[in-house]
């Protein structure tokens, strides 16, 4: 039925999901939850060419965007990439986003890959 049809998720879904829930932990503050407006951050839309939010990525994944585990990998590369271009080194963002870009890149490693399968299957 149409109802079962929407609620069903693909392996690959299932596995993007439990990643980003793992990266959102790792942003306490919020920063990278919702898409950064011009208002908060002035000229924002002039310098980032493709912005890119965790909330974003969670609609990608529901609509099933994403073709491959790389894919929302580069998404969050973009969107971390985006915070240390429009922001100084100086600031609270750059800073979170140095820090959050490895730590979300070692959740995708091959190792820690393998320990996810038997939890996710
Ligand atoms: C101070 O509280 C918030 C709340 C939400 C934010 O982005 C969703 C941000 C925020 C997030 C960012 C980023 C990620 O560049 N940012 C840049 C300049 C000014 N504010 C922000 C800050």
């Amino acid at each position: 039925c149409v109802l079962r049809k929407i609620a069903e998720r693909t392996p690959l879904q299932r596995l993007l999901e439990h990643l980003l829930r793992s990266m959102e932990k790792r942003d306490p503050q919020q920063f990278f939850a919702w898409p950064v407006t011009d208002s908060i951050a002035p000229g924002y839309s002039q310098i980032i060419t493709n912005p890119m939010d965790f909330s974003t990525i969670k609609q990608k994944i529901d609509d099933n965007s994403y073709q491959n585990l790389n894919e929302f990998v580069e998404d969050f590369k973009l969107m971390c990439d985006n915070a240390t271009t429009y922001n100084h080194p100086d600031t609270i963002y750059y800073k979170a986003a140095k820090k959050l870009l490895p730590v979300g890149l070692k959740m995708v490693t091959p190792e820690k890959l393998r320990q996810l399968r038997p939890v996710l299957t």
